[in-house]
């Protein structure tokens, strides 16, 4: 049977959304109205959909993205999601070959790198992408934390908690989502509908289960808001009449260490919660720290977040910003791919420049190596002791972390 790999048209596309959902292994197809909504915020020129005898059998979706870099400058961005391939057609290159024509296309457009939250590890390494993110998720049981129960939900400093509801939200949330980005190396953009659907303005879809969280917002001790918290509660009760509640955090922005730690002590002083799960959170992030004990704080999850696809290294290399000055040169290995050559990262007061050269290298390592150094999170030091990176000269690896990485780890707070 003949096997049509193309762009998707308007027909095509409630199928190909139904092929997403059966293979992110949920059966059955998506309402109308559903369909309709996503159509509406789709580039149908950016997903490609592998048919036989009529039904989609592959899918594969991009979309335009900014990725923020260390130093609060974005880059556009080629954000890859919705990628499945239907069992009855796996490990025959169908995904091989809609990667290819994405990473083309998104070349050919200027976009400097792609990313994508990987189902699994093993998947995206050989396109070239790096795990540039990671994440960790904490549960914490509150009377172990060693918080005082006499306190308030309220700060001592001034700022204030107040509660709000889900248009609050779609009100300020987007403007403190793009204060967020402008000093975390790792948030992606965030559309309209993102808001829309995680305060229940938008139509849910009928495999997932919609119940209204609660909202806060953390204001300065000038009124101004610069932190939000969206969490929700499962109303758990022991057997002796004890309430056992878990807040779960569902979105937790704060603009400050002030906000941030208001909104966790906020969150951990509730009546009837017992334990709070943090949701995905940078790894450094201050929760487990700020609490008088630690150890109250359980990692229940630790993985990679954001995957990254240098697909023009030289205008990435020279957006983001760099601790020190440097002269490093860089041989980056992409199987003949766009990241391939030998490049001079030259950091000076007089600007960045990165540029192919012909200078000895100081360093070899491959595409997906250089994505996981790219935003600041990974040691190159690491990667030589791995083998994954080699050194040429002596100090090299101890030079490109002294350029490459940063003070607070990079994060990405969203799964596209
Ligand atoms: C950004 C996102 O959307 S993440 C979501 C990814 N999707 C899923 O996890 C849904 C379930 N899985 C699938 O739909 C498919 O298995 C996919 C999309 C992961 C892979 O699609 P396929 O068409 O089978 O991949 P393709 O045939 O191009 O494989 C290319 C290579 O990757 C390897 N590969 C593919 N998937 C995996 C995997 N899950 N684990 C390990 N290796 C894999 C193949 O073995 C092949 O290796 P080879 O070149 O050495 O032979």
């Amino acid at each position: 049977m003949s096997l049509d790999v193309r762009t998707v048209t308007a027909s095509d596309y409630p199928d190909w959304l139904r092929a997403v959902q059966n293979g992110f292994l949920t059966a059955g197809s998506p309402s109308e109205d559903d369909v309709a909504e996503r159509l509406a915020d789709t580039d149908l020129s950016r997903i490609q959909g592998a048919f036989e005898a009529g039904r989609c059998v592959a899918t594969f979706r991009s979309f335009a993205q900014r990725l923020t870099v260390v130093g609060g400058a974005t880059v556009p961005a080629d954000a890859i999601s919705g990628v499945t391939v239907a069992p009855t057609h796996r490990r025959r290159g169908l995904l091989s070959r809609m990667m290819a024509t994405d990473l083309a296309a998104a070349r050919e457009r200027g976009e400097v790198v792609a990313t994508l939250i990987a189902a699994e590890y093993p998947i995206y390494g050989r396109f070239g992408f790096g795990p540039a993110t990671w994440t960790t998720e904490w549960e914490v049981s509150v009377h172990r934390a060693g918080l005082d129960p006499r306190r308030s939900g309220q700060p001592a400093d001034g700022g204030r908690i107040e509660m709000v509801d889900g248009a609050d939200v779609r009100k300020y949330g987007p403007e403190l989502h793009t204060r967020l980005a402008a000093l975390r190396p790792g948030v992606v953009s965030r559309g309209e509908r993102w808001w829309k659907r995680h305060t229940g303005a938008a139509v849910t879809p009928a495999h997932e289960k919609w119940t209204e969280p609660f909202y806060v917002i953390h204001r300065d001790a000038d009124g101004e808001v610069d932190g939000l918290m969206v969490y929700g509660t499962d109303d758990k009760w022991g057997d002796a009449k004890q309430p056992l509640n878990t807040a779960t955090v569902r979105d937790l922005i704060a603009l400050n260490p002030a906000a941030e730690r208001a909104l966790w002590l906020f969150l951990c002083s509730v009546d009837w919660v017992t334990t709070v799960r943090s949701g995905y959170r940078a790894p450094d992030d201050l929760l487990p720290l700020l609490l008088p004990d630690p150890r109250a704080a359980r990692t229940v999850s630790h993985a990679d977040w954001l995957w990254l696809r240098l697909l023009d290294v030289e205008r990435a290399l020279e957006a983001r910003g760099y601790e020190r000055e440097a002269s490093l040169v860089l041989d980056v290995r992409d199987g003949g791919g766009v990241a391939e050559g030998r490049f001079l990262l030259d950091v000076s007061p007089d600007g960045t420049r990165c540029v192919p050269t012909t200078r000895s290298a100081d360093l070899t390592l491959g595409a997906g190596e250089l994505a996981a150094l790219y935003l600041g999170d990974e040691s190159a030091r690491r990667l030589v002791d791995l083998g994954r990176a080699e050194e040429l000269r002596t100090g090299a690896a101890a030079t490109a972390d002294a350029v490459f990485r940063t003070g607070r780890r990079p994060w990405c707070p969203d799964i596209f």
